[in-house]
């Protein structure tokens, strides 16, 4: 099976053009302001197309943001997927997916076993869930960390369960993160940056050549 790939904090035509020459499968684009991947609305917008035209799902993260926020970026990005990355209910996220009626992913911080018992409420109400590690103390993102956490603690989900890995993965590890945990999809942001918010094309092609790698090793086929 191939595995979706999301490359997140997009910001320049040249990151999008690449995501796609890679078949990336999914494109993310950061509305926080304190983030160092935060872009404009008018920015997304002209990404999203440049993206969507390319064959990328597009994905608008957003922590907490009320439903004014939400409906700007909507109506300007018109992305496929609203990406919560915050602490949003499972009402929220029923509320989200019913106005906006697009596709939604929930994110949760995961550092021990126990914090996965808090998915329950959100099946059957959010499209997939992606699993991102704690932020460090002392950082003001919730995501985009580039932290990991002990992925064999996935190995008690549903089989099945439509989710993304991500939190500090990179070409490095990415291959060890999918043996242990067979991921259908992988998140990366930091990983493939040369500093805080600098899409690295290089670091792009190694980082989706490492996902097809290790693929290609699971079927075994190297
Ligand atoms: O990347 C950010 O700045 C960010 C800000 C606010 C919410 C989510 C954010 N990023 C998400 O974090 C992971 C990627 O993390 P990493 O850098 O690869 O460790 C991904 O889900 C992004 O959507």
């Amino acid at each position: 099976m191939t595995t979706l790939i999301k490359i997140c904090g997009l910001s320049t035509p040249e990151a999008v053009d690449r995501a796609a020459d890679l078949r990336a499968g999914m494109a993310g684009f950061i509305f926080f302001a304190k983030s160092p991947r935060h872009v404009a609305v008018e920015t997304a917008s002209i990404l999203g197309v440049r993206a969507q035209a390319r064959g990328l799902e597009t994905v608008a993260v957003s922590v907490d943001m009320d439903d004014a926020g939400l409906d700007e970026i909507v109506s300007h990005v018109k992305p496929g997927w609203l990406q919560l990355h915050g602490a949003e209910s499972p009402e929220r996220v029923a509320h989200v997916k019913a106005r906006f009626g697009l596709k939604v992913m929930k994110a949760f911080a995961i550092r021990e076993a126990a914090d996965l018992d808090r998915i329950a409420p959100y099946v059957g109400i959010a499209d997939r869930f992606l699993f991102d590690a704690k932020p460090p103390k002392g950082s003001d993102l919730p995501g985009g960390n580039g932290v990991s956490f002990d992925w064999r603690l996935l190995a008690r989900l549903d089989a099945g369960l439509d989710y993304m890995l991500s939190g500090g993965l990179t070409k490095d590890n990415v291959g060890e993160a999918l043996e242990i945990t067979r991921a259908p999809g992988i998140d990366v942001s930091s990983g493939v940056e040369s500093a805080p918010g600098i899409k690295d094309l290089a670091m792009m092609d190694g980082f989706v050549r490492a996902v097809r790698d290790a693929e290609a090793s699971a079927k075994g086929t190297v």
